[in-house]
């Protein structure tokens, strides 16, 4: 299976990078998973409701010019669609035995994600309620996703 990870800024604490490159390792055995990182635009602190949207929709586009062609697009953002885990490894295998290419997963930058990546997904995913920080949000992904095959693989790790 084909999984990207399209996520907007860099990793830049080490406790994060080091256990995103653990589940990448591990994940290794049972998907082909690339990351990959489009930079977040450069913002002042405080910004106008128009200024937020106006650095989203830039964001948006360099998320949209990574997404592999024919993707299954899965959104992460906190109003979608909750699942527990059994639940999403059964919906990530359906993907696959329906024969999607790839499956692409989008992580928004610290300010969200615009409304025309949300708009073009075929699933929009929330982890919960809660406002996860992007590079936490990344790890939990990977780890999620691990979870995932070893559920379907019926290997242990989940209980
Ligand atoms: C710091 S959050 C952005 C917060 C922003 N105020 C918003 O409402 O989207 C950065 C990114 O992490 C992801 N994220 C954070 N919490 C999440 C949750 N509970 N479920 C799903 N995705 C989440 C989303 O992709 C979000 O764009």
């Amino acid at each position: 299976m084909n999984i990207d990870i399209i996520a907007v800024g860099k990793i830049k604490e080490r406790f994060f990078d080091e256990g995103i490159k653990e589940y990448l390792k591990r994940l290794k055995v049972y998907c082909n998973m690339r990351i990959i990182e489009v930079s977040d635009e450069k913002a002042p602190e405080k910004l106008s409701e128009k200024e937020r949207l106006e650095v989203m929709h830039s964001e948006g586009i360099k998320i949209m010019n990574k997404i592999r062609k024919g993707s299954f697009i899965i959104t992460l953002c906190i109003e979608g669609k909750q699942f527990d885990s059994l639940e999403f490894a059964h919906y990530l295998e359906n993907l696959s035995i329906s024969g999607n290419p790839s499956i692409t997963f989008i992580i928004g930058g610290s300010l969200g994600i615009s409304e025309d990546i949300k708009n073009l997904s075929n699933l929009k995913l929330s982890f919960s309620k809660m406002t996860f920080p992007h590079q936490l949000m990344r790890l939990v992904l990977v780890e999620q996703i691990y979870r995932v095959f070893k559920i379907m693989k019926g290997e242990p790790y989940h209980k």
